[in-house]
């Protein structure tokens, strides 16, 4: 297992790339399960969930070209000769739950393993199959697989999720592109990934209005066929590099980082005594003076995101005064605290609230990673550090982060990968 050896206390300054976004980039895939004709995406992020993804998809009888040769730019396409998501692949990568709605809308019929808890976490998908269920789908579940039918094809129905959720509302729109009639989503997610998610469904032929905001119409068509479309850059990768420059009192040049995208991100560090400026397409984020503490509470779009949460909490754990993180998203997503305390941090945790009282310096030390955000939590606080700190468990962060010690090491950090 690959880990990392992080020298801290240097400040990032230069530039780095934003690369496409993972939670985008995942479900763009899945929709070349919509239509038999290609779908060729651009700004692909070279992550393992992306490989896993691709796994899946092949795995179902689709063929995944890469076409730039380095994985940036994959087109799908072909017959789905399988509509079984197995588990082995379903419980390494939950966003596989994804392709159920799909399948069924093109298939009639899908089967796929349910994805079980994990380290944040107990995320049942019971939003997903009462929505597909409003859809006129059967479902069953049975051996630890969802089996979802529909003989006559999906019908257009009002939904009403009683909680904004992504990835219901992804596979909903997904299957409801293929539906007889209109469907209406009402409390739907907001993300910025939804539109990205919809215009590409559109440019496929799909008729989707709405995306983006809380009511989203979409009237089913026959078919979908091919396209081409450029996945939208990352806003986690973003906010999470905004700070690391933060931290280390550095001045970074974030390209394709977009202010409107990361929202309530970029107010939280202004209002932390960091300075975020955008000029056309390049995200500028900076800190002269001392960092300030400040209280967060995650929610879903437009509201401070959750996946931003860990990193959030790296930084305001060396700012001045108290500040209180509240998580409402997920129950069990403060695993980072105990080791950015063995890292010197002051951070108590109160049912699903934590109390960082800002300390002047943090210090290196031996910590583990244990899931995707808490991972760069942990570089961050080691950026910070003084002395050096060893994450283990890598794999975490390699499931949603490109080239992460290529991208620090280049604006200034010491970070080395160890592999074995
Ligand atoms: C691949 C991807 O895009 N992942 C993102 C997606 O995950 P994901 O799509 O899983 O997140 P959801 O918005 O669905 O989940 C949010 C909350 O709703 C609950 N819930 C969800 C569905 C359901 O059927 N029943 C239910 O109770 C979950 O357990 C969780 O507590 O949005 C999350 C919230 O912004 C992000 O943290 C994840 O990075
Ligand atoms: C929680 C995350 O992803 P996933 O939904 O794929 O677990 C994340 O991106 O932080």
């Amino acid at each position: 297992m690959d880990h990392f050896i992080i020298h801290g206390g240097r400040p990032l300054h230069g530039e780095i790339v934003i690369g496409g976004a993972k939670n985008a980039g995942l479900k763009l895939l899945v929709a070349g399960l919509l239509t038999s004709e290609r779908l060729t995406l651009s700004n692909v992020p070279r992550i393992a969930d992306i490989a896993t993804m691709r796994t899946l998809l092949e795995q179902h009888g689709l063929n995944v070209m890469d076409l730039a040769g380095d994985g940036s730019v994959l087109s799908v396409g072909g017959d789905i000769t399988n509509t079984e998501a197995p588990y082995d692949i379903v419980s390494k990568m939950r966003a596989s739950i994804l392709v159920l709605g799909p399948l069924l809308a093109r298939c009639r019929e899908a089967r796929v393993s349910l994805p079980g808890g994990c380290a944040i976490g107990t995320r049942p998908v019971d939003l997903h199959l009462k929505g597909l269920e409003t859809l006129g789908a059967e479902i069953t579940l049975e051996n630890g697989y969802i089996h979802a039918r529909a003989p006559h094809g999906l019908k257009g129905e009002r939904i009403i999720l009683p909680f904004a959720s992504v990835g219901a509302t992804e596979n909903l729109m997904m299957a409801a592109t293929l539906a007889q009639g209109r469907t209406t989503i009402i409390n739907a997610a907001r993300e910025p990934e939804m539109l990205d998610l919809a215009n590409c469904l559109n440019a496929m032929g799909a008729k989707i209005s709405g995306a983006g905001g809380g009511t989203i119409v979409i009237d089913g068509v026959e078919a979908l066929h091919g396209a081409e479309h450029r996945i939208m850059s990352d806003r986690i990768e973003c906010g999470t590099y905004a700070c690391a420059a933060a931290i280390t009192g550095g001045d970074l040049r974030l390209i394709d980082g977009h202010i409107d995208h990361l929202g309530s991100v970029a107010r939280a560090l202004e209002e932390c005594g960091v300075e975020v400026t955008q000029d056309g397409n390049v995200m500028r984020v900076r800190r002269t003076g001392a960092l300030r503490g400040i209280d967060i509470m995650t929610e879903p779009y437009p509201g401070f995101p959750t996946d931003m949460q860990a990193q959030f909490m790296a930084l305001l754990s060396v700012a001045e005064g108290a500040s209180m993180i509240t998580e409402t998203i997920f129950e069990n997503r403060f695993m980072h605290v105990p080791e950015l305390n063995r890292m010197g941090a002051r951070i108590n945790v109160h049912g699903s609230s934590a109390i960082i009282r800002g300390v002047h310096g943090l210090s290196g030390a031996p910590v583990m990673a244990t899931d995707l955000r808490a991972s760069f939590s942990l570089i961050i606080a080691g950026l910070a550090a003084h002395g050096e700190t060893i994450l283990s468990r890598v794999y975490h962060l390699d499931r949603g982060y490109e080239a992460v010690e290529r991208k620090l090491a280049a604006c200034g950090a010491k970070i080395e990968r160890v592999r074995g």
